[in-house]
């Protein structure tokens, strides 16, 4: 199911629309089962784990180049072996399909 959200594209979000429920997510977090629902439901986010700093710094770079292919950003901390991918649209201070989306594409990403 993960390769179905993977194959999706972002959608430019220009806010205006309500978040995700939790239920929704709850729907969505099903495909992208590694990940997990913070704040209220209204970010999710997962951790990587590295052999050492350089892999990590070049998943994040790996990440980036993705997030602006899909014009939609995730926030990342990372350091020695170790990086945290966090979701939210910020336009609407929730959730929406692209954050799933881009799960998914970091997740076949790290993968790789
Ligand atoms: C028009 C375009 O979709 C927006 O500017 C994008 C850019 N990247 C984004 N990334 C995230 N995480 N949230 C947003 O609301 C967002 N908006």
């Amino acid at each position: 199911m993960t390769d179905a959200l993977a194959e999706k594209t972002c959608t430019p979000c220009r806010g205006g629309i309500p978040p995700l429920e939790r239920d929704e997510a709850a729907r969505y977090l099903g495909q992208v089962p590694d990940w997990e629902l913070v704040d209220d439901g209204r970010r999710i986010q997962r951790g990587y784990r590295f052999k050492n700093f350089r892999d990590a710094f070049a998943f994040v770079g790996r990440v980036a180049e993705l997030a602006e292919a899909e014009g939609h950003h995730p926030e990342i901390c990372f350091g020695w072996g170790h990086a945290t991918v966090s979701l939210q649209t910020k336009k609407i201070k929730g959730l929406h399909e692209n954050d799933f989306i881009m799960a998914a594409k970091i997740d076949r990403l790290a993968a790789a």
